[in-house]
Formats: structure tokens, sequence, C-alpha cells
């Protein structure tokens, strides 16, 4: 049900004509489906070409297409982490934020990660993502689509902004606040999102996104990029809060983009007088610089363009960037690497299993070199969280004194002598870099079986492919892949692969 406040609300904001276009979209049928493609898994026309599903490209990411009568959430394809189910409009926010290898980017807002995990196909695995996400659930799920994505460098926390706002001062490039919000845009999605909608709640949301605006200031760069974002269309929690957010914070200016797709303007009319007027009666001038720049935020409706409605505003940081400053400082100082014994277990691991450039290969100090023979490589710090070894980039942020969900790419367990590869490590490589790989259809009884968690039996009329190398008397680690795309470990020994797909991610197909 719609409440009958919103409509009233949307009515004044939109007035008759274009309210009735408003609403007749709420009518209407047609509901917008997309994913995006991982492009840190797979080769965008590759996948393309077997998604014969997908239609249109969504006009403002151009790994996101729209898609009819098919269930991608329900495929092999989703467990092996090439794509994210995203709704259209809510890829919008990261057109905008641009990331780009090598930044320290923040995404405060996270959960579940559809913005996290398309800010880092941009990072290309090189630089610091910080995720976090306030909800210890959500965070989970959170750390979990990071690990389904293949994402090596990506902090994953679960605090709340103040605290992070301390440890991180003046230390990203980027911040992403996709800030939880009345989700009136998810109306039209969901038959029972405006069940707990209420005007208190509005009013509540928008004091709330202040707060943590506020807080992300605080972790910007001077020169650095904020996108602010939201899924709801009250006046409150958009063009009211930027504007208060531009009116408290002098240092900040909203930048002008490229609209594209049928993204329009925010709307200043929507400011009430009643706000407007608070506000001018401290000062006039900077109040009506704000409101003029209220102008350059954007909104996304869904009776403009093909998605469910969204808000956002793009602000920069007076100053410019100063790479270098940034480079040298690491909040918390740095990690601390992994014992010699707990590397070395590592070590004998990497040569029995990956494959790698053995000329360049070194490890030393807990610092590892390992060109792997796909695209990707394995650099960086090896550092250790109780039994568990991870790999993060050498300035990643100390894990210390925060509450970390996964800190770096997740490579496994140390155990006594020997080491136990984990599934994040499988998600991340690719059949190229290791040395024992089996490859089942992505349409096969076989990998419904994997996947569902039982032991395979190596035969010759289980069906292979080029990438299909496991024999019977293979012994040790063996990636699995579908149609080439890497899912999950299974160990080999006489003539059986015993099934390491995590038991919490297994299917009943
Ligand atoms: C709109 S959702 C984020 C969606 C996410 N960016 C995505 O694309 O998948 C907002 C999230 O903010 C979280 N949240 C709520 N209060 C918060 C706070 N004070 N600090 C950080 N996150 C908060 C909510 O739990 C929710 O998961």
């Amino acid at each position: 049900m719609i409440p009958v406040d919103f409509k009233e609300r949307m009515k004044l904001y939109l007035g008759e004509k274009e309210y009735d276009e408003f609403i007749s979209s709420f009518d209407n049928d047609e509901r917008y489906n997309s994913l995006r493609i991982n492009t840190l898994k797979c080769d965008k026309a590759d996948l393309k070409s077997k998604l014969l599903y997908i239609e249109k490209e969504v006009p403002w990411e151009a790994n996101g297409y729209y898609y009819e009568n098919a269930q991608p959430g329900k495929h092999p394809y989703h467990e092996a982490g090439l794509y994210y189910v995203q709704e259209p409009s809510a890829m919008a926010p990261v057109h905008f934020l641009d990331p780009r290898p090598g930044e320290k980017i923040l995404d405060l807002c996270a959960a579940p990660g559809g913005k996290t995990t398309q800010i880092a196909s941009y990072m290309d695995g090189e630089g610091i993502l910080v995720t976090n996400e306030i909800n210890r659930d959500r965070a989970k799920i959170l750390s979990l689509n990071v690990e389904r994505l293949g994402i090596k460098n990506a902090l994953v926390l679960n605090e709340d902004s103040a605290h992070l706002s301390e440890v991180f001062e003046g230390y990203f490039e980027k911040i992403l606040v996709d800030a939880p919000c009345s989700g009136e845009g998810m109306f039209r999605k969901n038959d029972n999102a405006g069940d707990e909608w209420s005007l208190d709640n509005v009013r509540a949301c928008a004091v709330r996104q202040k707060e943590i605006l506020s807080n992300a200031a605080k972790m910007l760069l001077p020169g650095g990029r904020l996108v602010y974002s939201t899924c709801t269309f009250s006046a409150d929690e958009n063009e009211e809060t930027v504007f208060d957010f531009l009116f408290n914070n002098p240092d900040f200016h909203t930048i002008q983009v490229a609209k594209v797709g049928g993204i329009e303007s925010g709307r200043v009319e929507f400011i009430s007088d009643e706000f407007f007027d608070k506000y001018a009666s401290i000062d006039k001038e900077r109040a009506e610089k704000c409101r003029g720049e209220v102008s350059e935020s954007l909104r996304l409706w869904p009776h403009k363009l093909k998605g469910e409605g969204h808000f956002l505003c793009v602000f920069e940081r007076d100053g410019s960037l100063s790479r270098e400053k940034n480079n040298t400082y690491v909040p918390g100082g740095k990690n601390i690497p992994a014992k010699p014994e707990a590397v070395r277990i590592f070590e004998v691991f990497v040569k029995e299993t990956l494959a790698f450039d053995k000329k360049s290969f070194e490890i030393k100090r807990g610092r590892i070199f390992c060109k792997l023979s796909g695209k990707k490589n394995l650099n960086g710090l090896i550092y250790m969280f109780g039994d568990q070894l991870y790999l993060c980039p050498e300035d990643m942020p100390s894990v210390n004194g925060l509450k970390v969900m996964r800190g770096g790419l997740h490579l496994g367990t140390v155990k006594k002598d020997r080491f136990e590869p984990s599934h994040a490590l499988a998600l991340f490589l690719t059949a190229d870099d290791v040395c024992l790989n089996k490859d089942y259809a992505s349409d096969s009884l076989e990998i419904k079986s994997y996947l569902n968690g039982q032991t395979m039996k190596i035969t010759d009329d289980i069906p292979d492919s080029a990438y299909g190398q496991v024999k019977k008397d293979s012994k040790g680690w063996a990636l699995i892949t579908t149609d080439g795309y890497s899912i999950g470990w299974a160990k080999a020994a006489g003539g059986m692969l015993k099934n390491h797909y995590p038991k919490g991610l297994r299917i009943n197909y």
C-alpha cells in the first residue's frame, strides 16, 4: 500500500500534472530489472555473449544491463560472482563518484554491497576500498558479496560513522554516502515497502543523514569528492539535506556533472520557505548561495527514465589533492606481517598449487610478490588474524581497534603444518592461475552436485572442457570452474574430488 500522506506530499511537490505522471508509474506493471557485469572476474564481451537474456545498457553504467524473463540470481554464474543484480537507478551514484585504480575510497553505508562491488570493479584491485556497514548482520552480507565478486583490496568494517571519522580523518580521496533513508523509491518494486513509512520517520532519517554526512566530511581530503545519495523522494532527505550540508560546511561545494539518460536536476523549489528562512535568519547571503548550489544535485524519476528513482549530489572539498601526503599517511599504522612459520606454510601451498612467474617470485619478511599466470597478481603484505592469513595492500590501514569483517583478500587457514585455502581465494583466482583445475559446464548436473556439496568422482564421462586438467591420479587442491569461471575449491585424491564448497553457501537445486 502506498501511504496516503506520501501521495499528498508528492502532489504538493510536483503539482497536479506531474504528480499524475509520477503516480501512474506506480500503477503500470513495468518494473526494471538489471544486473551489472563484474569485470574483475570476466571479460564483458565474453560474458555478454553467454547471457542471451540481457538487453539494453543502463545509460549511466557501462557494465549495467536491463533484462527480462530471467532469474540470474539462481544461476551458477551468480555464485561465481560474474555479476551483481542491482536496480538500475542504484547504479548512478558510483558513475558520478568516478572511482579509479589506486585511489583511497570509502563506502560509508555499504550493505548489502551493490555500490561497493561496483566501485571495486572500477578500482581493478588497485588502491584501498574501505567499505562500512553499521548493522552487523548486514555487514556479514556485505562481506560475503565482497568475497563472491573476487575483490582483493577491500577492508570491510562494522563501525559507526562517528568512530570512523576519528580514525580516518582527512584520509580518503573519494567517499560515497548512500544514506539510510525512508526508501520511497522502493514503493513501486515492493508492495509492503510503504508499511513502515511515516512523516516522523522521514524527519528522523533527515536528522541521521545530516550526522552521517558531517562525519563523512571529516574523512575527505581537500580536493576530494563526496557523493551523497538516497533512494527516496522527500525533499527533507534530499535537497534540504544537501542545503544543510553546504551551509554547515563552507569548504565544500557542489560540482556540475553531465546528466545522462534522462537524469534531471534536483528541485530547488521543493525546499520549503520555513526551512530556508531558518538558515537565512543566520546568514542570508550564504543561504542564497547554498540554495543556488542545490540545483546541481540530481534526480532520477521513475516517470522519466527506466529506474525506480534516486537522488544524488556530487560535492568537492576545496583545495587540491596532495597525493604525496596521502600516500605516506596510514591511519592507525600498518599491519604487522605474519610470523615466518605461517608464511612458509603458505609459500609451500603457493608453490604446489598456483601457476605463477617463477623468475620474479619473491616472498620475504611477510611481503609477497607473485605475478600469477593469468592477468592478476598476489602482491602485498601477508598478515595473520588468529589462524587466518590475509593479503592486503602494503599501505592498508591497520585493523587494530576496528571492528573488521574482512581485511583484504582472505587467503586461508594455517592448520599446524598445512594450509587450507579460503573460498575468497578461489573466487579471486582464474583457471590460468592454478596447476590443477576441473571445469563443469554451467548447465551440467555436475555443477549442481558440486554446489550442493557432493564429492565428485573423477571419471571420463564427466563432461570435460578445454579447462579440465584434473586426472584420475591427480593429488592436491583443484580450482573448480564453471564455463571457465572460478567458483570454489576441491581436493583431488584417489580418483575423487573432495568438496570444499563452503557449507553455508551450498545450494539444493
Ligand atoms: C541505502 S542502504 C545502502 C545500500 C548499499 N549502498 C548498496 O548499494 O548495496 C543504507 C545502509 O546504511 C546503513 N546505516 C544505517 N545507519 C547508518 C549509520 N549511522 N552509519 C552507517 N551506515 C548506516 C543501513 O543499515 C543500510 O544498510
